[in-house]
């Protein structure tokens, strides 16, 4: 019998109650207790709807109060100094203040793998010691076995947990620290088994990267270790292809492996040849990275090859964690039939994980029957749908000439002509692009979508915002202003909805990080532009003030990776859709006189396909598609874009390619470190490194904000070198904004007078 089995759910709940109770446990509306006892029933009832649609072997440990990655770090007591300062108990604020920087500075936050979840990363010291320090695994194992269901372990694998890690202060090899952590593994092992589980996952998603032999070697050592451990070990890979590490995989000490055949469905092959068949091989055949339905016959085809040689060692799974995919469909009330039967979510995909568990089993069955012919019907409407396939679309990417990629002028000229025409003062000041998204612009939103307000009094209440954001930047002395994209839901729905070829849902949600969650809109056909999406917006906001004012637009691999994408059209087709959309807007912005246009590619590194291999092409046409919104404006109009992570190395080459004329990059939690590699490559544009972390409430003084600036000015040529924050301010208060701002604004100030006399010093 193939079991059906979840790597993972997700833990928002239904209308992300996860999200309202800690944020009200934040703001001291909710107590521990209050927020513990939601977090019980979120887990109670997610095991129950997965239990309900046919999954029989449940995950624990996919639940997190922040992040599972942080959570780890507590479990294997992985808690830098500054948190723990009397070497007092581990509680939740502990937990809450690595995550979020409350009163000291937060662990830094990165995307994880190619996903928009990030994860808080391990910190680690050169004298690290691990110890067993949060009981939050084994309390949830007991909770959901008194529930009476059966579950399976979840736990991040140590040398996954290790990668993902940054060693501080001296520099060492965060490998050497694998001896000191396995004992913890050993213990926790120990403790699982000792509440009666009996198979454990351990997730090591990073045996589908390029990995050093060093790491290839330590797996065998640690598996090697493990083995003792009184329970089965499922290892869980996904995002991609075993390759050159599947040999490794599959022999490693353990009782079962988890594949991705998603992603890659070439590797099945090799699997079925190279593992033993006396462990279990789980596959991934549902995809838990998008929203479409599952094409069953084609997911029951390998699923049959390996049920002849694994028999009831086969499992079925989704392809990774339903961590990345919206909660249930059937919450959706907006969505035509059509489109409604072309879609999967999570629940949605447990029963289809079920149904094919199922199919193995029984092919003629007659639910198996009808569940297959419905999705047959399904697959074959949405090939033929004239919603998706727009000719016009079509023939004007054909049409592109070398010139529509290619800005008429060298950046070295241009620059000049813009200086000339902005007259910015030495470090310009400027910020990222959105202002606090206060209750009361959120609320506005709702009643005008509700129809109780109407379209002018909408207009009229984001324009008083746009009013003071202005204000307030004046009066801080700001030298480049945003008009703080007020108007926007998020800053890819907000032109997903504007576009022709997307569609959306109400309730489609996933966690981004901590409490903020994100609506990806579906890409469901080509891409059009009706009419101009910000130009009356920004022109509004241009004549509140003589300084220069960003027109502010998503880029394409943005609008691409932050949206539920089509999966019967490459990735390059779609993004270069987008682009010519965006293209027309950046004209549009021109022409109203419009002087700098930021076009922001916060996803051009999660884009980034995780083997080397198959960078190039990705780089590729990332770089095409964002020089194709870009190249058709005069010299004089200056071209900002902004990434914010700050893993720079592997592809400073493609961000230089962009050809953009000014770069904002998160920098602060990193400590400029990444400005290395544009020093290195000689990175040609202006740069502005963040200087403050907007992730965390916390207020950075002016001579901290000073301080990084000053490191920034080692490594960027002082003429090049802006000042902002690390990312927008959308998800901060005012209070704090326009402290930490003025602080950003006076820190600018003293390094234009220190420069200054060190000229006159000089001279
Ligand atoms: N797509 C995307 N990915 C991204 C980012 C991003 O900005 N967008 N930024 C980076 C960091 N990730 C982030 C992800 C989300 C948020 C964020 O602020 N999300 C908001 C939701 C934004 C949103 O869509 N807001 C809607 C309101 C949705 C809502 O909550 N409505 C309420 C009603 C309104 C109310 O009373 O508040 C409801 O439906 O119940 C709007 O403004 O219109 C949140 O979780 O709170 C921030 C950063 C990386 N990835
Ligand atoms: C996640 S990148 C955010 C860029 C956007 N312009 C903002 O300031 O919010
Ligand atoms: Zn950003």
């Amino acid at each position: 019998m193939a079991l059906a089995h979840t790597l993972g759910f997700p833990r928002i709940g239904r209308n992300r109650e996860l999200k309202q109770a800690l944020e009200a446990y934040w703001q001291g509306r909710l107590d521990e207790a209050g927020l513990r006892a939601l977090g019980r029933s979120l887990r109670a009832a997610h095991w129950q709807t997965q239990r309900d649609a046919g999954i029989e072997l449940l995950p624990v440990g996919d639940f997190a109060w922040y992040d599972q990655v942080l959570a780890h770090s507590l479990l294997v007591g992985a808690i830098p100094r500054r948190f723990r300062p009397a070497d007092g108990p581990v509680t939740l604020d502990t937990l809450f203040a690595m995550a979020r920087g409350t009163g000291t500075r937060a662990l830094e936050m990165t995307k994880w793998f190619d996903t928009n979840y990030h994860y808080l990363v391990p910190e680690f010291s050169a004298d690290q010691q691990f110890r067993l320090s949060w009981e939050q695994l084994f309390e949830e194992v007991a909770e959901a076995r008194q529930l009476g269901y059966r579950v399976k372990p979840v736990l991040l694998g140590p040398l996954t947990y290790l990668w993902l890690g940054k060693a501080r202060g001296d520099a060492f090899d965060r490998l050497e620290l694998l001896e000191r952590l396995l004992p913890v593994y050993g213990e926790i092992l120990g403790r699982l088994a000792a509440l009666g589980v009996e198979w454990v996952q351990i997730d090591e998603p990073i045996l589908v990267l390029d990995l050093p032999q060093a790491w290839k070697s330590a797996f065998e050592q640690a598996y090697h270790l493990l083995q003792q451990a009184p329970l089965k070990k499922l290892l869980a890979t996904y995002f991609g292809a075993l390759d050159d590490n599947l040999g490794l995989a599959a022999n490693l000490p353990v009782d079962g492996l988890h594949i991705d055949l998603v992603r890659a469905p070439q590797q099945l092959a090799g699997v079925l040849d190279r593992l033993p068949p006396y462990k279990v091989l789980s596959l991934g055949v549902v995809n838990g990275r998008n929203v479409w339905r599952c094409d069953l016959e084609q997911a029951l085809q390998p699923l049959r090859m390996a049920a002849e040689r694994f028999a009831e060692r086969l499992w079925v799974a989704p392809s990774c964690s339903l961590l990345h995919s919206p909660l249930d469909l059937a919450q959706e009330d907006g969505l035509d039939a059509e489109l409604k039967g072309w879609l999967a979510f999570a629940v949605q995909k447990c029963r289809e994980v079920a149904l094919l568990a199922r199919a193995v089993e029984e092919p003629g069955a007659p639910e198996v029957r009808v569940a297959l012919a419905e999705s047959r019907s399904a697959q074959e409407t949405r090939r033929q749908s004239p919603r998706i396939h727009k000719p016009a679309v079509q023939a004007r990417l054909q049409g592109l000439a070398a010139s529509d990629w290619q800005r008429p002028t060298a950046f070295s000229e241009r620059i000049g002509q813009q200086h000339a025409q902005l007259e910015l003062p030495a470090f310009p000041t400027t910020t990222i692009g959105s202002f606090p998204q206060t209750a009361d612009i959120r609320q506005a939103r709702q009643a005008f979508r509700r129809g109780e307000l109407d379209e002018a009094g909408y207009r009229a209440a984001m324009q008083a915002q746009i009013r003071r954001a202005v204000e307030v930047q004046e009066r801080l002395g700001l030298d480049v202003l945003v008009h703080g994209e007020a108007e926007r839901n998020d800053m890819v729905e907000y032109f997903a909805e504007q576009l022709d070829g997307y569609a959306f849902t109400r309730f489609g949600w996933v966690q981004s990080y901590g409490s903020r969650c994100v609506k990806p809109a579906l890409i469901v056909g080509d891409i059009q532009r009706p009419r101009p999406m910000t130009v009356e917006w920004i022109r509004y906001a241009q004549g509140l003030t003589g300084k220069p004012m960003k027109g502010m637009l998503t880029g394409p691999v943005t609008m691409l990776m932050w949206s539920f994408p089509r999966e019967d059209l490459p990735r390059e087709q779609q993004a270069l859709q987008l682009a010519l959309a965006i293209r027309d807007e950046v004209q549009d912005l021109e022409a109203a006189g419009i002087r700098i246009v930021q076009i922001d590619e916060a996803a051009f590194r999660e884009g980034l396909p995780l083997r080397q291999a198959e960078r190039g092409h990705y780089l590729d046409w990332a770089v095409r598609a964002f020089r194709l919104c870009s190249a058709g404006v005069r010299d004089e109009t200056q071209i900002h874009t902004h990434m914010c992570y700050s893993e720079f190395n592997d592809l400073i080459e493609a961000i230089a390619a962009l050809d953009a004329d000014v770069l904002s990059i998160e920098a602060s939690r990193s400590q400029m470190e990444l400005l290395e590699a544009f020093e290195a490559f000689a990175y040609p544009g202006e740069i502005g490194p963040g200087i403050y972390d907007i992730h965390s409430p916390r207020v950075p003084d002016r001579e901290e904000m000073l301080a990084l600036l000053h490191q920034a000015a080692e490594r960027i040529p002082p003429e090049r070198l802006w000042v902002n924050p690390d990312c927008g301010l959308k998800t901060r208060g005012w209070a704090e904004t326009e402290a930490a701002l003025a602080n950003m604004v006076a820190a600018a100030q003293a390094l234009r007078a220190s420069r200054a006399q060190a000229d006159e010093g000089g001279a």
